[in-house]
This record gives C-alpha cells, structure tokens and sequence, in this order.
C-alpha cells in the first residue's frame, strides 16, 4: 500500500478524532454544568437533572468505548461515494450532517460485512483501516470483482479475510474482545435480525455464538434505544467465570444498559453459592418440581385434626375443621397467590371466630350464617350492634394467640422458607413428594437438613434452586403487609437522609436571625417527598433488582443448558418473547439440558421460535477440529461439525504417563506451552494462556502439584484469574472460554463422569485457538482413536 494512501486516510482519520474530541469536551462540560446546579426546586427539576446527567455519562462511555478504532473501514461504492465505517456515528453540522463516520449498527454500514464479490451491493472496494492509538499503521484492500467470486464452491468467502486472520491468530488475553471490524456475512443476519419473537441460533464451538449475541444486543440497543434503555437487556450466561471473560465486551461498544446473570444468580437476593449432585440438579430441572411447589404451597395451607382452643379474654374460642375448611375454600377459590388469598382466609377465621364470641356474650347476629356470607345479620336477637361485633374482630386480629394460630394455619411465606422448610421436614417433603410423583429415591436426592432454620439463609442455595425460588415466588405472591412495611420503612431512611441534608445546610448559620434557613423553609418530611419519585439507580441495577423487571430483550448463551425449570424463570422475565438464544445442543453438559431446541422450547414457546446457524469455526484450527468431530459423531453421527475457517499445520497429540508422574509431567508441559507461546507471541499481556482441562474428580489431586510447580497457575475456585498464563480448570468450568493451548487430561474419565460424558469431551477439545494436547494414564476412549502419538519434544520433557 502507497505511503500516500495511507497518509490520506491518516488525514481523514485525525479528522475524526478531533471532531470525537470536540464531542467529549461538549459532554463534559454540560455532565459538569448539570452537577453543579443547586439541588432543590420541584422534584421534575431533580428528575430533569438526573436524567440530564446519566445521558451526559452515557455519552461520555460511549466516546471513550470509540477511542480505540474509532474508524476501521472504507466502502468504495459506485458512482464514487465513499464511506466510512466506524464504532460511532459522525456528522458534518456545517454540511447538512453529511455522515463523516457511519456506526457499524446503521444501515448504511451493512455492505461492509455483506458485500462479495458475487454480490457486491454496490461496492467496488471495500478498505481495512487498522490503526494503533490514532496512527494508521496498515491498510488492506479488496476489490470486488466478479471474477474474483467463489462461484460454484458452495461457501461464502470470508469478508476482510487479512484482518479476519490476523484477529483469529493473536494471543488470546482472557478476556474476549469485540469482533466489529471483523464480523462475518452469515454473524451479520444474526446481528441485525428483527426484534420480535424468539431467534434460536445453532451453532457448532467457535462459530462466534457468543461474539454475535453480544453483537446483536448492541445492535438492538442502538436500533431501539429508545425502548431498550428504558428496559433493559438481559444476558444470561453460564457461570460467574464465563460473565467475567464476556463483560468486557458491550461496554468496549459503548453499551452499558445491560444486565449480565447466571441463572443462578437471576432471583435477586439470593446467590447460588451451594452445589449439588448432579442427579439433584438434574431432578431439580424437570416440570415435575411445579407440581412438588404447587403441592408444598397447598400443604401450607393447613385444616386442624383437632378443633384449635384459642384463649380469648377470659373465654377459650373453637377453631373446628369444618370452619377452616370453609375458610380454606373460600380464600382458593379467590386464586389469587398464598400471601395475597390469606387475607381472605384470615377474613373468614375472625368473623366466625367474632360470631362465636359474640354467641358467647348472648347475641348470635348470625345465627344461619356460620361463614357471615350474607351481609344480613342472621335469625338470632342482635343483641350486640355491628359496632361491637366489628371491635371484638378488630382485636381478635391483634390476638397473639389468634396470630399464632393464623401463622399455623396459613403462614405468610416467602419462598426461600417455604424451600427451607420443604427440603429440611421429611413430612413436608414426603407429602409434597407423592402429590409430585417422586420415587422414594428422588424424595431423598431433594432431602436437605437445614441447620439454620432456613430462614435467615440466603446464601445456601445452588444454580438449580433459583428456579425453584422463582416458581414459588410467583405461587406466593408478595406478601402486602410486608411489603407496605417495607416501604414504611424507607420513607423513614428518606426522611432521616432528608434531615441529614437539613442538618448541613444549615450548620455553623443558626446564630445569625437575618439569614433565611433552610429549615425555615422546608422541613425534612417534605425534602424526603420530594425526593420520593426518583430513583436515582440506573436501569441496569433497578432490573436486577426486581424480580418481576420486564425486559427489553433476553439473551441466553449456551442456552443448551437451561433446564425446564429455568426456562419458566427466564420465559417470566421476558413477557414480550424478544429473545436470542445461542447454544449448541451438542456441548449439553448438564443432564438436564437439551438434547434437541424443539424438545426443549416447546413447552415454553410452542413452534413459534425461528432457527438460523452458524457454520463456520473461527476458533478451532482444522487438525484439532478433525479430532472433535471423531468424538461428535460418537455422541451422534447425525450432528455436522462446523467448518474449521484455517489450519495451522500442527497436529494435535497424545502422551500416555505414568500414574504417579501425571502430576509431575503435566507441569512440565504446561511450562513447555507457557515457554512456546511466549516465544511466539512475545512477553506481553497478549502473551498466551494455557488450559489444563481435567476431570472434576482428579481437580483437587492434580491442583496443589500444579500450582507448586508453576506459581502463576490459577486454579477454578470461585473466582479463576484468567488474566494468568496456565488455567487447572474443570470441563463444566472452561464452557465458552478459549486458550491458545489446551492440554485436557484423562479424556476417559471425563467421559465416564457424566452420562453427557462425551459432550464435556467434545466442549473441552475446542477450546484451543492454537495447540491441543490430551495426557492419560488409562486408555484412550475410542473416539480419540486416531490422535497421534506426541512429538519427540513432549516425550522428551515427560522423561
Ligand atoms: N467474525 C469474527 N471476527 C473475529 N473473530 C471472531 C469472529 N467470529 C468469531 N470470532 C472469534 O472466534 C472465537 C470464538 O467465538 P465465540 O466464543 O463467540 O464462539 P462460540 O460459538 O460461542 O463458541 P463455543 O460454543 O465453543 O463457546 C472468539 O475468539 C471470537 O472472538
């Protein structure tokens, strides 16, 4: 490329940073203006002012997100209009907003990614602009000639494949970075489909799954922002780890309104913490658990064998079944939740429990009448007015006794002590059991002691109760009285604020009569209420918080693994049905997971959920990807591997060792890798990562070896450092990560670990961008028959 060519797009490219700039100081200055107003005035002011300012941050995220790369294309269209193509929008105010810089997401910006040769749309050349800080250091072309197209081969060729390449080949970082200059014709149909409905997109490892759903909520937000900002985007991903690699990506595009969740972790409070057998998550997943909940819910609803005595004044009052029984009924048949339908049932306790006292004082005002379901008073002398009757159930209500008898009868539940209580009673357990059709087996697979009486214990719950959580939330309902408290309760914290705010203002003043106080004019109640109407969160964190937050659009990565039970939870968070979800049902791992997106969405979805796939691997060099797809036919030979985008002429290898040196020799090989890539890649932040995959069972064995001998080894507790060089993880744990060299270690243990055995085998083979080794001590299982013996070096370090 002509020095010339560059230096003019170096031109047009400082260009843009100026005006990018101009625009950042503009929304600076207006953030810092708004600051600084004086509080106070009408509370729209305050409003005014707080949405003023979070548009103003936005603005500024999103500036600071287009620095890097600000302008990475050029479109050469016919009849010589050019256009640039960048991660933000830019027009000339002194031209008629003529577009200086076209945002990825526009229109007008789709022949960069759709345009060949065979179909060019108009597009003579498309340019690759790669700069590095905002200096122009490559520039690649392509002309779009139709002698150039891949006619008759049956694939769409590669769009921009120089840059492709070169972002396919760089050392991974452990953190996933964002594909916008790269993105490919069939990621692009994904990215920019339409909003509506349920878009579920198959692919096999590699194909970009999870680069396009994170694109394409970008996409949708830049589409509608609007709608999606006041809303919300949710992305539900497979672990904490995972979260952590992804979330680095929307905000790099500028987007910020988005909630990034585990399933376990979407029932606000709660933090899946626990885990479990796999049986139990497993049986935990599947619909009979609405019927275990439904039934644990009914079981709580409770008529006494024995009448009740109820010490009332000096008097003992009868609570018999016949007259709970009726209560009973009646607060169902309203159908309302278990919170809400008690004051129904409580309703009718206190009134017959009222009649019978006031039969006791020698009126009976409804006699005929035993559940008062006429507002006529009965056959009996009315010897005691309604007044009286109404003041004797008045303090029947605030009866310690009568409560307690009401909490044993209908208990106000939340759902964490109704799951509590559930898993901890075997009589709770057994009943709600049999209502549910469990064996005896799967009774005691759920059969959890809870030795802190469940109620105070957010923190004991795992993945697969959430949903469960979620079921018995929407069965119970919210309980009103607690939630009036609640809400008591912080007008109180305003208030006290308020005053706080009161206090200040009016420090070191109160000496001098002639200065106007604060608190002459405005008290702390008022200053609270004025307050009361904003809530000064962000979307992102009012969604999260709020169980019942109806979102924009739901994205669920890896969404093969949901169970049916999370699927209900994640169907609820999104009434509209705008959803995409991205998966591939041959890396299911969790036994509860999909086998089949038509057997799994159908009971949610019905067949209203379209289908698109993604086809190619950018991440899994052919060789290695030769090697999975061995093991992809043995799951199922009906299943197609993706296509492999490149080689890299290394053929992945076995090493048989002894039992008593794996520990030994896997380090060695790990420090061999960490070595090779560092040679290759240079010393740097992208200098490479290594994974050792091993079966959960040997992670503690092999873990403490490892982590002696190579000191910046990470290991999967809770939180794994993938900024580290060598990662000792588990299959399940490294689900949607990627290293640049992966060693997976005894391949038959993590078949036979698992009934979805050869899925983990199959998941843990592709996640190498460069290098795959496999150790074992036992054989290999079959379908890694043909993987060859390792080369000379590796013999070598492992003597
Ligand atoms: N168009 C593209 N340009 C550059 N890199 C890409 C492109 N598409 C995918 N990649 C890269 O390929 C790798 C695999 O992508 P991603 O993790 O999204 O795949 P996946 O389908 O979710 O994989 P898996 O199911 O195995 O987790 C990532 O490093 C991603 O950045």
């Amino acid at each position: 490329m002509s020095n010339e060519e560059v230096e003019h797009e170096q031109e047009y490219v400082s260009m843009l940073y100026e005006r990018l700039d101009g625009f950042r100081e503009q929304a600076s200055t207006r953030l810092a203006e708004v600051l600084a107003e004086r509080p106070g005035g009408r509370p729209q002011a305050h409003t005014e002012r707080q949405a003023a300012a979070s548009t103003y941050s936005r603005q500024l995220a999103r500036y600071d997100a287009a620095e890097d790369g600000l302008c990475f294309g050029r479109l050469d269209l016919d009849g010589d209009e050019t256009r640039y193509v960048g991660r933000l929008g830019i027009f000339d105010e002194s031209d008629d907003y003529a577009p200086l810089l076209i945002d990825w997401r526009a229109p007008a910006a789709r022949p960069f990614y759709l345009a060949t040769a065979a179909s060019p749309e108009g597009v003579r050349r498309r340019r690759q602009i790669r700069t590095a800080r905002r200096r122009v250091v490559e520039i690649d072309d392509e002309v779009l000639e139709l002698a150039d197209a891949n006619v008759g081969t049956g694939h769409e060729s590669l769009t921009g494949e120089a840059r492709l390449m070169a972002a396919l080949t760089a050392g991974r970082t452990g953190r996933m970075g964002d594909i916008v200059e790269t993105i490919q014709a069939e990621q692009d149909r994904i990215i920019r489909a339409e909003n509506a409905g349920v878009l579920v997109v198959q692919g096999g490892p590699g194909t970009g799954k999870t680069a396009v759903a994170l694109h394409r909520a970008a996409y949708l937000l830049y589409t509608y922002r609007e709608q999606l900002t006041k809303r919300g985007v949710l992305v539900i991903g497979p672990n904490p780890t995972f979260l952590r690699y992804i979330s680095h990506v929307l905000p790099a595009l500028g987007e910020t309104s988005v909630v990034l969740s585990t399933v376990g972790d979407l029932f606000p409070g709660v933090y899946a913490t626990r885990t479990e057998p796999r049986e139990t998550a497993e049986l935990k997943g599947g619909p009979r658990m609405v019927e275990l909940i439904t039934a644990a819910v009914r079981d709580r609803q409770r008529v006494p064998d024995e009448p009740l005595e109820i010490a009332f004044e000096d008097d003992i009052l009868l609570l018999d079944a016949a007259t709970c029984e009726a209560a009973r009924d009646r607060a169902r048949a309203t159908h309302r939740p278990h919170n809400q339908a008690r004051v129904v049932f409580v309703q009718a306790v206190v009134d017959a429990l009222a009649r019978q006292y006031a039969d006791r004082l020698g009126a009976d005002p409804y006699a005929d009448d035993p559940l008062g379901e006429d507002d006529a008073p009965g056959g009996g002398s009315n010897l005691l007015g309604d007044e009286v009757v109404d003041d004797i159930r008045q303090e029947l209500r605030q009866d310690e006794a009568v409560l307690t008898a009401l909490d044993e009868l209908w208990p106000v539940l939340t759902p964490q002590w109704l799951l509590a209580d559930l898993f901890a009673d075997a009589e709770l357990l057994a009943s709600a059991a049999e209502a549910a059709g469990l064996t005896d087996a799967e009774r005691d697979l759920l059969s959890r002691p809870d030795p802190h009486g469940g109620r105070a214990a957010d923190r004991m719950w795992t993945s697969a109760d959430a949903p469960l959580l979620d079921e018995a939330a929407e069965l119970l309902g919210d309980d009103e009285a607690a939630a009036l408290a609640a809400a008591e309760r912080r007008r109180r914290e305003r208030i006290a604020y308020a005053q706080g705010v009161v206090d200040i203002l009016t420090r070191d003043m109160d000496d001098d009569p002639d200065i106007l106080m604060v608190s002459d004019l405005i008290d702390a109640e008022r200053l609270a209420e004025r307050h009361e109407d904003s809530d000064d969160r962000s979307t992102a964190e009012r969604a999260a918080a709020d169980r019942t937050w109806a979102f924009g659009h739901v994205i669920v990565d890896e969404a093969q693994e949901l169970s049916h039970m999370a699927w209900r939870m994640v169907m609820r968070r999104c009434p509209s049905r705008s959803m995409t979800l991205v998966g591939d049902v041959a890396q299911t791992g969790d036994l509860a997971g999909a086998s089949s997106w038509a057997r799994v969405l159908g009971p949610h979805l019905g067949d209203r959920w379209r289908l698109e796939r993604l086809t190619v691997n950018y991440r899994t060099p052919a060789e290695i990807m030769a090697v999975a797809a061995e093991v992809l036919a043995a799951i199922d030979p009906g299943l197609e591997p993706p296509r492999s985008v490149r080689e890299t002429g290394t053929a992945p290898w076995e090493l048989t060792v002894a039992p008593d040196t794996l520990a030994s020799q896997l380090a060695a090989i790990a420090a061999s890798e960490v070595a090779e890539l560092r040679e290759a890649l240079g010393d740097g932040p992208d200098g490479g990562r290594v994974a050792v995959l091993v079966p959960s069972g040997l992670l503690g064995d092999l873990r403490p070896a490892l982590e002696a001998a190579l000191p910046a080894t990470t290991t999967a507790g809770d939180e794994p450092d993938l900024d580290s060089p060598v990662a000792i993880l588990t299959v399940r744990q490294s689900k949607g990560l990627e290293f640049d060299a992966v060693l997976v270690v005894e391949p038959d243990l993590i078949v036979e670990e698992s009934p979805r055995g050869l899925n983990d085998l199959y998941v843990a083979l592709t996640r190498a961008t460069r290098s795959l080794a496999v150790l074992h001590t036992s054989p290999l299982p079959a379908a890694l028959g043909k993987l060859e013996p390792g080369p000379a070096v590796a013999q070598a370090v492992a003597r």
